[in-house]
């Protein structure tokens, strides 16, 4: 391992796989900390306040803000999403490998907020197989799948400003790359 670890983003369009790779990478190396970010976001079945999200109320997001106590903050389908930027800042201080899971958006304040970071991007083997990925999952009704996959293109566009590609072809090949990229193996 470097002698400080740099803060890793990683982004990439709604679908492609994030949490699966994030997931599939810290059941052998939980040692990779991972950020848990505030939304306002309702959570899905299964998502736990303070593991998956902190889900907290537009009242709450906004006092948030306020009080800069977010590294970044970005508003996505609808909803809002930022990154409690004290625990961020003690991680890296201890010298422990940290991910952030963001949007573009934010990939872009933290390339402009801290220079060292290095920036990934989760792309998905082909236009089709996102859709079929997002469709699939089951957690989002027609209309939010829609304004998602409009979001992505979007985001597939901004691919050249990422310092890395990964092409989410296989779950176990993409988490061995990233722990690569973040100096853990
Ligand atoms: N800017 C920003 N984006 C975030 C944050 N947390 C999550 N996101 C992004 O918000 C988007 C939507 O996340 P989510 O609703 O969980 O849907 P999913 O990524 O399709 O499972 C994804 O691109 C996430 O990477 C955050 O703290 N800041
Ligand atoms: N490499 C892969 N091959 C096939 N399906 C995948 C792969 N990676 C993820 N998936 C599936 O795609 C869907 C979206 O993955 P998810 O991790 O929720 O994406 P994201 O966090 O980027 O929104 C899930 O149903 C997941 O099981």
């Amino acid at each position: 391992m470097s002698e400080r670890p740099r803060l890793t983003v990683l982004s990439g369009p709604s679908g492609v796989g994030k949490s699966t790779v994030v997931a599939h990478m810290r059941k052998e190396h939980p040692e990779v900390w991972l950020s848990v970010s505030a939304t306002t976001r309702k959570p899905r079945p299964g998502e736990q306040h303070g593991v998956h999200y902190f889900f907290v109320t537009d009242e709450e997001m906004d006092k948030l803000i306020a009080n800069g106590e977010l590294l970044e903050w970005a508003e996505f389908a609808g909803n809002r999403y930022g990154t409690p930027r004290a625990a961020v800042l003690e991680r890296l201080e201890n010298g422990e490998p940290v991910l952030l899971e963001i949007d573009l958006q934010g990939a872009r304040q933290v390339r402009e907020s801290m220079s060292d970071a290095q920036l990934v991007f989760l792309a998905p083997p082909s236009w089709e197989e996102l859709v079929r990925r997002l469709t699939g999952r089951g957690t989002e009704p027609p209309e939010v799948i829609e304004r998602r996959l409009e979001a992505a293109r979007t985001e597939l566009a901004a691919e050249p400003e990422f310092d890395t590609t990964l092409v989410n072809t296989s779950v176990e090949d993409v988490a061995r790359e990233l722990l690569a990229l973040m100096d853990v193996v």
